[in-house]
């Protein structure tokens, strides 16, 4: 019998699996037809938007620094929140997803068409601003895009010096955690980047269990909304806001067996 390959770690799969990952092949299976839909309020994208953009129009979570925590090579995610922070930092593990992000940011032609984004985000917004005006201000904005990897804990690699005022990240965590322990335990690495009393808010898959993006096939670790609530305590967060999505049948075309959508607001702790 030949020596049989050591059995590799969970944690070494997923990152042999991210290695594969095609950030144009993402975009189209999540951020083209039929998933952006912006004709009716029900469907996931104006859902997730709205979701965003009411909770920062009570101008209550705002400061000098977001820090977008695992960005890949998307940027709707920060498009109500670059109204309130002088500087948005995106983050992401993969290098070709940050390339993607930086020729975005530096407007280079070819890149991913987000207007039809902004464009939704500036009409639930409600203030008839030009969309290129909240295209030219993210883009002014989006001044840092860093390397990060949560499991670690020091994400970073160093201190973010000062710590952020608010946090975000979508459909990260669980995309990236081999279990509901190691999912917890990022959640707090990831909050480790927050000042105390700062706001973390979250987009997540409920029940999914994998997803493609071209040639990878990532696993996703299945979240119940309670899994969900029972790690931001278990990371030291106040719950402020928490609301799900269930994701239509005609949205469930093949690239991943997404059941839903949460959106949590959390708050960490004022310093004692
Ligand atoms: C499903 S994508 C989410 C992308 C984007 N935030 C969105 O809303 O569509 C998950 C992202 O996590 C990144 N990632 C993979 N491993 C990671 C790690 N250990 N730490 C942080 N991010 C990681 C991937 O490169 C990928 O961009
Ligand atoms: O746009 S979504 O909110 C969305 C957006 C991004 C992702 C997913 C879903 C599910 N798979 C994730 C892999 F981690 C990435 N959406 C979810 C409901 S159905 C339409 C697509």
């Amino acid at each position: 019998m030949p020596p049989q390959p050591l059995a590799m770690s969970s944690l070494a799969a997923l990152r042999e699996g991210y290695e594969r990952f095609d950030p144009r092949a993402y975009l189209q299976n999540n951020y083209l037809p039929p998933r952006a839909d912006f004709s009716s309020e029900e469907f996931v994208v104006p859902w997730k938007l709205r979701c965003l953009a009411e909770t920062f129009a009570s101008g209550e979570i705002c400061g000098r620094t977001l820090i977008d925590v695992g960005s890949g090579p998307t940027i709707y995610q920060l498009l109500s929140a670059c109204d309130h922070f002088e500087e948005i930092v995106a983050t992401d593990y993969l290098a070709v997803n940050r390339e993607e992000l930086g020729r975005w940011a530096r407007g280079e032609p070819g890149t991913f068409d987000w207007s039809p984004f902004i464009q939704h985000v500036c009409k639930i917004e409600g203030r008839g601003e030009p969309w290129q005006e909240k295209e030219r201000r993210l883009r002014g904005r989006l001044r840092r895009i860093l390397p990060i990897d949560v499991h670690r804990p020091d994400p970073l690699g160093a201190p973010l010096r000062p710590p952020a005022d608010a946090l975000l990240s979508a459909f990260c965590l669980e995309a990236v955690s081999p279990d509901l322990a190691a999912f917890a335990r990022a959640l707090a690495h990831a909050g480790s980047l927050l000042r105390p009393g700062g706001h973390a808010l979250l987009l997540g898959a409920l029940g999914e269990s994998f997803y493609l993006a071209g040639a990878a096939r990532l696993p996703v670790v299945p979240l119940a909304e309670d899994d969900v609530r029972a790690a931001l305590a278990g990371a030291g967060f106040a719950l402020r806001d928490f609301r799900s999505y269930a994701m239509p049948p005609a949205l469930r075309t093949g690239v991943d067996d997404v059941d839903g959508v949460f959106f949590a607001h959390a708050q960490k702790p004022p310093e004692a």
